[in-house]
């Protein structure tokens, strides 16, 4: 079996006397999405704040590329490449999509004396385009402020930005929530170029038609243990809802 590009190993968490994650083991490789689901309380929350640095396990493993990591922040993972988009995807309305693109990282030009300090607006909307466009996201204009998108576009820009950084491995908690069918699809769509560019996607969601549709292997929490880790085309909706709910 090829190596996975990252992985967990017997992972496990508690809060005080709440068991949230009890020797799990998970992984998702290159080039291949992965749908994490289970119902509330099932750990899913957890074990992504683990993947993505925000918490240590108290016991366990954690693999990327093969190599065993400690992460002692977001930032350590994100620097490693894995990036993180959350529910409520911090992105600030106030500032310009390409802004938001860049949020954290803007580009700097060298100023007249040799100093670093001016904020390339053009470069960086340029970039911010081509970097939403190679995702498969258009948006009206890169130097509209954010808070005049609908919220689906909002959705798209945060997505996109994950997307467009992520170099190994992109973890997307409920990016489909709160959208319509329309904006739903064109994040199911940036989730298949993230796939074609060669990333792991870890794809969490409660709505199980949309992991069937663009996963390619689910799998099931239940109480803080796997209970179902198999290909998306061994699913049904029927079969993935008895796996979540443990109901024969
Ligand atoms: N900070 C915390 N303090 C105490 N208990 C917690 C904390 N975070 C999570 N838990 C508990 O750990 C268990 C797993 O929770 P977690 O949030 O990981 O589940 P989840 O699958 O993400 O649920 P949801 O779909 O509702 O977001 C639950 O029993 C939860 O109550």
């Amino acid at each position: 079996m090829t190596e996975p590009l990252y992985a967990v190993r017997d992972i496990r968490k508690s809060y005080g006397s709440v068991v949230a994650l009890n020797g799990v083991d998970f992984s998702v490789g290159a080039g291949e999405v992965v749908g994490l689901v289970g119902d509330n309380g099932a750990g899913k929350s957890t074990l992504v704040r683990i993947l993505s640095g925000v918490n240590p396990p108290d016991s366990g493993e954690i693999i990327l590329e093969g190599k065993p990591r400690h992460w002692r922040s977001p930032h350590d993972a994100l620097e490693a490449g894995v990036e993180t988009l959350y529910q409520d995807a911090g992105i600030a309305p106030d500032l310009t999509v390409a802004a938001n693109v860049f949020l954290g990282r803007e580009v700097l030009r060298k100023g007249l004396l040799g100093r670093l300090g001016f904020l390339d607006e053009k470069a960086m909307r340029d970039k911010a385009r081509q970097e939403l466009t190679r995702v498969g996201i258009t948006v009206p204009s890169a130097g509209r402020p954010v808070s005049k998108l609908s919220g689906g576009q909002r959705q798209a820009v945060a997505i996109g930005r994950a997307v467009a950084w992520a170099n190994k491995v992109i973890l997307l908690d409920e990016p489909t929530n709160h959208l319509g069918a329309q904006q739903s699809i064109e994040v199911l769509n940036v989730i298949r170029q993230a796939k074609a560019n060669g990333l792991g996607v870890v794809f969490i969601s409660h709505t199980l038609p949309h992991v069937l549709e663009v996963t390619d292997r689910v799998t099931v929490l239940r109480l803080g243990e796997v209970v179902a880790d198999r290909p998306t085309s061994d699913f049904s909706p029927d079969t993935l809802l008895k796996a979540i709910t443990g109901l024969a």
